[in-house]
């Protein structure tokens, strides 16, 4: 049997694409396994999916000053020597990692047994983990036209971001009860991200005033972030972070306020669905997000509202704006010419083992 290993983790960024590879894969006969962090959200997203799960050491690759930056090479030198020994347990035919901190040791550790290594890089300019793990790969995928020209030329192939289908075949009634909406007003959708994102979170419950007087709004607001206060208010449904009801919600929702993730905007963009992004600042990433977004904006996909300018009235009034326009941007979306970047990344794990 042929054998796969996925890694990717850290948020549900780094996750959810690789779980939209495992129909596919094992429709191919594959046997998967991922490896992950311990604790990370990656543990719990691939464990209830029946994926025998392999848990690793792993330390964070800072750019800034912190006290863990003492103890992480160690966490980091740990994980390594577990990844190598999982290599060689596994022996894999192929490793396919899509990013994050935990993925380093993995692929180096493929490397070094003569593994094949894919890695995937959802955003516009590559994230640290993914830099560092470039020399190790036979290929790696993009998922934005602007990435090819900063990756190896040989190396780099764009495939877009594997989207679950799942999250096609919703059913609007289904989310209706689940929420307890109703179908007399629309529906926004609010995501932060995986991890929720707090200014998103406060501008939005601010509005609700606002916003309920014409929408009912479902709120995913990461963990720890619920608002005990607002529990039991007519339209209004809020979660740390929804599995299997996404489909359904995604079904329902008319409008999607979110981060401008690049998983996220792929999906909203596949589901053709009208969306406000509010990309995280430059100030607390790599400003990753900000090109995302600005190019879903170039490509009339989407509206833009910098964190910076946010305000409760301009933010409902952005809101109202996007209703408006809906039409337009879902005709956009459906021009857009999205590959099937599922078939494309198969096929590149089919091509490089055999
Ligand atoms: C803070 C941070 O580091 N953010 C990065 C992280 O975002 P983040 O982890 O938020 O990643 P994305 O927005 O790209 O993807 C989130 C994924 O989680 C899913 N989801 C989310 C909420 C929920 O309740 N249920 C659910 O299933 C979404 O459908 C999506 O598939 O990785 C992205 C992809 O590298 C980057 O672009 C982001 O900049």
């Amino acid at each position: 049997m042929k054998r796969i290993v996925l890694t990717g983790g850290g948020t549900a960024g780094h996750v959810t694409p690789n779980i939209a590879l495992l129909p596919r894969l094992r429709e191919l006969g594959y046997d998967v396994h991922y490896i992950g962090t311990y604790d990370g959200i990656e543990r719990d997203l691939i464990e209830t999916l029946g994926i025998p799960y392999h848990g690793i050491s792993s330390g964070k690759l800072r750019r800034y000053f912190s006290l863990r930056n003492f103890t992480d090479p160690i966490r980091i030198l740990k994980g390594f020597k577990e990844a190598r020994s999982l290599m060689k347990v596994l022996n894999p035919a192929i490793v396919f990692s899509k990013g994050g901190f935990v993925t380093v040791p993995v692929v180096y550790a493929a490397k070094s047994r003569k593994i094949p290594v894919i890695i995937h890089e959802s955003d516009m300019t590559p994230g640290l983990a993914n830099k560092l793990a470039i020399r190790t790969a036979a290929k790696i995928c993009c998922n934005f036209p602007e990435t090819v020209g900063l990756l190896p030329e040989k190396k780099a192939i764009l495939t877009g971001s594997p989207i679950r289908q799942e999250l096609l075949s919703g059913n609007k009634i289904n989310a209706q009860n689940f929420l307890s909406f109703t179908g007399d007003k629309p529906v926004i959708l609010v995501a932060g991200g995986s991890l929720g994102a707090v200014s998103v979170n406060e501008a939005v419950r601010s509005a609700l005033p606002e916003l309920l007087k014409t929408y009912q709004v479902v709120h995913l607001c990461g963990k720890g972030k619920l608002d005990k206060a607002l529990e039991g208010t007519t339209g209004y449904a809020q979660f740390e972070y929804i599995k299997e009801e996404l489909k359904d919600i995604f079904a329902l929702a008319d409008l999607v306020v979110s981060r401008a993730g690049a998983n996220a905007i792929c999906e909203l963009l596949a589901l053709r669905k009208p969306n406000l992004l509010i990309p995280l600042p430059a100030k607390s990433s790599r400003g990753d997000q900000l090109l995302n977004a600005a190019s879903f904006e170039h490509q009339g996909f989407s509206m833009v509202l910098n964190e910076d300018d946010m305000t409760t009235s301009v933010l409902v009034e952005r809101i109202n704006c996007l209703y408006e326009k809906r039409q337009d941007f879902i005709q956009n979306m459906q021009n857009s010419g999205q590959q099937n970047s599922i078939d494309a990344i198969i096929d590149l794990i089919e091509d490089l083992h055999l």
